[in-house]
């Protein structure tokens, strides 16, 4: 019976899409009349605030402080404009034991055993509405539930084969205060429970939206296997693989959500999302905002983990084979070791007056002083006091002074010591026998053909050599040279720094952890908010997304700033342009070590219809045998589009994107090789911001309604992993894609590129 009302309000039965609207409409204006009290509520406790701050004494300033700031917080998200702050409901059973959890919902999945009577009709015992932020009714009755409480799960986890009490799951579309449609999916379709059924279910509705430029949350339609990974315990490493589209990174964000939700205290220690490139960080930013988080979670590009630097270069596929091995490790501090003798200017002997007479010490003596003082593995810049103290010790025993008495002997040495080292010849000498190293001078020695020839004998081959000083040569930095900046600060040692200025009397005013959002918004404040971004190294727990991608030397970099942290990593090894995958997975377990890891897998793509995904597969044949693809979860009917390049190849280019631009409400990306950037961005001149220009890496991550993929044969050239890479460029479209057969290619009469014609 039930199923068949779905079935005719599906097909429009009468006004019943709009009564439920009108229902939901109800719901939504009591939700908003509470939070309006909760907005006045926080705002009298921001003034009651503002008045203890004349009180003064120490303990009142503490109270008020732990005041403004929770008020600040609940008044901040409250007033926030979600699009759609209420986004879900699900209409469920009786449940097994009849138990309440704290949010005021059934605890139980399981309906009650008398839940469905004999003639398959029941009665539902419970509605939840599930929102982006949890409110209680006056009578703490749960008028919203938060996505991430306990009692939400079931609205994601649900499926028609395990449906648990859910017998109706709800989406519901609004704006504003305003409710704009709904969309059920009925879990239960063989009880009659009188439940009307709107819609054909919100995923497909999600699904076939305009893409914009920036990704938009999920958390409406978040599916079950998703879920299981969101909501995963933080334990230790969570590792999570899955083709493209699968909505790895979708979820990786979520999870990043969920997290801080429940265990905010935890997480103050900072969440850091590593992305590959800062077009995947400016796609993906937006996330979590909408998801009511911001604040505890710094989203960096790999290029961008080290302060004060930006990666705004690329290296070729094979320089960064070489920077990214680790076999850098040790040239790095051959490097380092190096460099002391390069900064020039020390004297080659050292040369002082103490009790009236010179003492010297010669070049050989220096040399093997060095050698002592090197010996060990403490950073050279924390060496610098120990090699002064053997320098004064040397200098000490060369002016010959005995003493029978210990205590004199001391005092005398003490008052040596004190003179020589206050005396400019010596301190001269020291700082330039002995200079306090910079990540960026020692990278910068690197340029040098010759010189590095001498760090890296029998570590790199000469034609290696030519390579890396020949790309550090260049202007700005690579991604590679982050990871190699990074290792030598540790190499290094920090870098001595000047006598601090006065103790900031706002360091003293945030005891509390969660110096966090609201801290962050108030006038005045900001200076202070991002300096303590700048000196988090450290995070409480890791994301890494498009995992496949770090090189072994950014691992260990990204690995440095999770040392006692969990970690969340996502990728696929089917789409990594790193050459060698598996040094890049020895790197990786280092940098996990020995914690227990819960894998998880992805399996249905959400991104490409069917039609596209199968152009995909025929190259993931190619590039990783025996690779499953995931499973489209829909089909358009419309094929891909094969066109073959004439001598024009931008016109080409430009027309196939000018066509995609009418086809579409959204995006079209057009990728290129590496090589073709620049080039490609003109061919697209004044076609408008719709559409885009990219590099065959730079596509990572990304999504547009419709790609042109140029010169499929370039792409796969371009590096030993560049069928990976063409495998990556094939999946970004959501509806339409043109693939434009080059020079290269060996098309088949249908225009079809051998690359992507499929393995008898
Ligand atoms: N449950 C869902 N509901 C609606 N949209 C979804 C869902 N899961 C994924 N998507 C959408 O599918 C697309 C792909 O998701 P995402 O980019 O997270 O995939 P991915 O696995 O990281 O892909 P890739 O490996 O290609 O980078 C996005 O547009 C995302 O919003």
């Amino acid at each position: 019976m039930a199923a068949q009302t779905a079935v005719q309000d599906r097909q429009g039965g009468g006004g019943v899409r709009e009564r439920e609207i009108a229902v939901e409409q109800q719901h939504l204006d009591r939700v908003y009349r509470r939070l309006e009290e909760k907005i006045h509520e926080a705002e009298f406790l921001m003034s009651d605030a503002a008045k203890k701050g004349q009180a003064g004494t120490p303990g009142a300033l503490a109270e008020r402080d732990a005041q403004v700031y929770r008020a600040g917080v609940h008044l901040n998200r409250l007033n926030s404009e979600f699009e759609d702050f209420l986004f879900g409901r699900i209409d469920l059973l009786r449940g097994k034991d009849g138990k309440k959890g704290v949010d005021g919902a059934f605890t139980s999945v399981d309906p009650a055993d008398d839940a469905i009577r004999d003639d398959a009709t029941a009665d539902i015992a419970e509605t939840l509405h599930i929102g982006r932020i949890g409110v209680l009714d006056t009578d703490y009755a749960p008028l919203v539930i938060d996505w991430r409480a306990p009692a939400a799960a079931p609205f994601y986890r649900s499926t028609p084969v395990a449906p648990g009490r859910v017998v109706r799951r709800r989406v519901i579309r609004s704006k504003g205060r305003r409710v704009l449609g709904v969309e059920d999916d009925l879990l239960r379709p063989e009880l009659t429970t009188g439940l009307p059924v709107v819609g054909d279910g919100a995923l497909m509705a999600a699904l076939g939206q305009a893409r914009t430029h920036t990704m938009r949350d999920i958390v409406s339609s978040i599916q079950a296997e998703q879920d299981m990974v969101i909501r995963a315990p933080a334990a230790s490493v969570t590792e999570v693989t899955g083709g493209p589209g699968t909505g790895k990174t979708a979820v990786a964000l979520h999870r990043a959500a969920y997290l801080l939700y429940q265990d905010r205290r935890r997480y103050s220690g900072g969440i850091l999302c590593v992305s590959p490139t800062p077009l995947l960080v400016a796609y993906t930013e937006g996330v979590l905002p909408s998801l009511g988080e911001e604040g505890q979670v710094a989203i960096r590009a790999v290029g961008s983990l080290v302060d004060g630097v930006t990666a705004d270069l690329y290296d070729e596929p094979a320089t960064a084979r070489v920077k990214g091995s680790l076999r850098m490790q040790k040239v790095l501090r051959n490097a380092a070791r190096g460099c002391l003798d390069l900064a020039g200017g020390a004297p080659a002997t050292l040369r002082v007056v103490a009790f009236g007479r010179r003492i010297e010490l010669s070049a050989g003596e220096l040399a093997d002083l060095r050698h002592s003082a090197l010996g060990g593995t403490a950073p050279l810049n924390l060496l610098r006091p120990r090699a002064r103290r053997l320098l004064l010790d040397a200098l000490w025993r060369k002016t010959g002074r005995r003493f029978d008495d210990a205590e004199l002997a001391a005092e005398e040495r003490q008052g040596f010591d004190e003179d020589i080292s206050t005396e400019q010849d010596f301190t001269d000498f020291l700082d330039a026998w002995w200079p306090v190293l910079e990540p960026r001078r020692v990278l910068a020695a690197l340029a040098d053909e010759k010189r590095l020839a001498r760090w890296a004998r029998r570590v790199l081959t000469p034609p290696e050599v030519r390579r890396v000083a020949r790309s550090l040569r260049r202007d700005g930095a690579t991604a590679h040279d982050v990871a190699l900046l990074d290792e030598l600060d540790t190499v290094l040692g920090p870098v001595p720094k000047p006598k601090r200025r006065e103790a900031d009397p706002l360091d003293e005013l945030t005891g509390l952890d969660e110096v966090t959002t609201y801290a962050d918004r108030m006038p005045g404040r900001r200076a202070r908010s991002e300096r303590l971004d700048e000196e988090r190294t450290e995070y409480a727990h890791v994301i890494v997304d498009e995992a496949q991608d770090l090189t072994p030397m950014q691992w260990r970099m990204v690995g440095r700033r999770g040392r006692t942290a969990t970690w969340t990593i996502v990728g696929d090894p089917a789409q990594s342009s790193w050459s060698d995958v598996e040094e890049a997975a020895r790197a990786r377990d280092e940098a996990l070590g020995s914690r227990p890891r819960r894998r998880f897998t992805l399996t249905v793509n959400y991104r490409n219809p069917a039609e596209i995904a199968e152009v995909a597969s025929t190259v993931l044949a190619l590039a990783m045998p025996g690779t499953q693809s995931p499973r489209a979860v829909r089909s358009t009917g419309i094929l891909p589009r094969y066109e073959v390049a004439g001598d024009d190849l931008g016109a080409d280019v430009r027309a196939s994107a000018e066509r995609l631009l009418a086809e579409v409400d959204g995006t079209v990306g057009v990728v290129v090789a590496m090589n073709r950037r620049a080039q490609a961005r003109g061919w697209l001149e004044g076609l408008g911001e719709r559409v885009v220009a990219l590099g065959s890496l730079e596509a990572k991550g990304l999504e547009y309604d419709a790609t042109v993929v140029v010169a499929p044969a370039e792409i796969a050239e371009e590096s030993p992993a560049g069928l990976r890479v063409l495998y990556v460029a094939l999946t970004r479209a959501t509806q339409r894609l043109t693939v434009l057969a080059g020079d290269r290619d060996a098309p088949d009469p249908h225009g079809i590129p051998d690359l992507l014609t499929p393995l008898a």
